[in-house]
């Protein structure tokens, strides 16, 4: 891969760029070969503290330079921020990371057809990420080899065939790291609640996710087997799922998916125009 190949560009750096950027450079990536356009100025400080990148305030001829443009800005600011960088980044395959906006408005907005939409997730910071991938048609074996090589520094991905899979995808893990900690805060104030320390309780609750999550990852057992093997006959956990039934706690969290998605579908038509 020659240099200019090798260069990666951020749109927006974020909270979503710098859990991608963090993961390159974890694997090596040498810091000289990312530049970020982030018009924030603070944003910018925290960068070069964190990363040791001096950020850009606006795109200019740099982005000639590089072979990847990562596409990590709000829905709501795409169409305006692909307008600013268009002239400087025809050559370069573009991979999108906002929630919503479809290949077809990022193919308008850029004049190219060698784009990749991916839905990642903010345990991307920790290497531990998800991530759904899809390819326009206009995207190569080689575009997708390489987006698989970037997207692999921040933990597992996989390919979606039909676009419209991302809205459920986004609906699912790209906002599910949100409602686990909302679980956590919930079994948190719980253990509070029955007499355990902040600290205690918030130890419990993270230690209990992160193992049940494990042992889930580890077996090809059906999810409700694993959950039916805590819950013993007339314990506590049958009183616990019981309460949660009678308050149809899994029809309302399954209804706010649903709100999810169709919020992503929301924010294609919106903002993709
Ligand atoms: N956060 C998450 O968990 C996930 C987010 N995503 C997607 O990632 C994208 C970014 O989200 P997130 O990182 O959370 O958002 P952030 O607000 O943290 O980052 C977006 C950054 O882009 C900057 N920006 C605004 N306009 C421009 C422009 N014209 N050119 C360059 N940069 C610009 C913003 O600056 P300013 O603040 O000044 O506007 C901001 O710093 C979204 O599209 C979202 O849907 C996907 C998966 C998960
Ligand atoms: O809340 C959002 O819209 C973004 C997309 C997925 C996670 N955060």
């Amino acid at each position: 891969m020659t240099d200019k190949q090798q260069r990666i560009a951020f749109i927006g750096g974020g909270n979503m760029a710098s859990a991608i950027i963090g993961g390159l450079l974890r694997q090596g990536m040498a810091s000289t070969d990312i530049e970020i356009v982030e018009p924030f100025e603070e944003a910018r400080a925290r960068l070069a503290k964190e990363f040791g990148i001096r950020a850009v305030a606006a795109p200019g001829t740099e982005l000639a330079n590089t072979g990847l443009v990562v596409w990590a800005v709000k829905p709501q600011t795409f169409k305006e921020a692909a307008a600013q960088a268009k002239p400087h980044a025809a050559q370069a395959l573009h991979l999108s990371v906002a929630a919503g906006i479809r290949s077809d408005s990022i193919a308008a907005w850029l004049g190219t057809e060698r784009i990749v939409r991916s839905m990642p997730n903010t345990p991307a910071l920790v290497g531990k990420g998800m991530t759904a991938l899809f390819a326009r048609d206009g995207a190569g074996a080689d575009d997708k080899a390489r987006v698989e090589r970037v997207i692999a520094t921040t933990g597992e991905f996989l390919w979606v065939q039909a676009e419209a899979q991302l809205d459920a995808v986004t609906a699912l893990s790209g906002s599910g790291p949100a409602y686990v900690f909302y679980f956590l805060e919930a079994m948190t104030q719980a253990g509070v609640e029955l007499g355990l320390t902040a600290e205690q309780a918030r130890r419990l609750a993270v230690g209990t996710f992160a193992g049940a999550s494990e042992l889930a990852r580890a077996s090809t057992d059906p999810l409700e087997l694993l959950r039916e093997r805590v819950t013993s006959k007339g314990g506590t956990t049958y009183a616990a799922l019981t309460s949660m039934e009678q308050d149809q706690v899994k029809a309302h969290f399954v209804k706010a998916l649903h709100a999810a998605s169709r919020r992503a579908e929301e924010l294609g038509d919106e903002f993709g125009r």
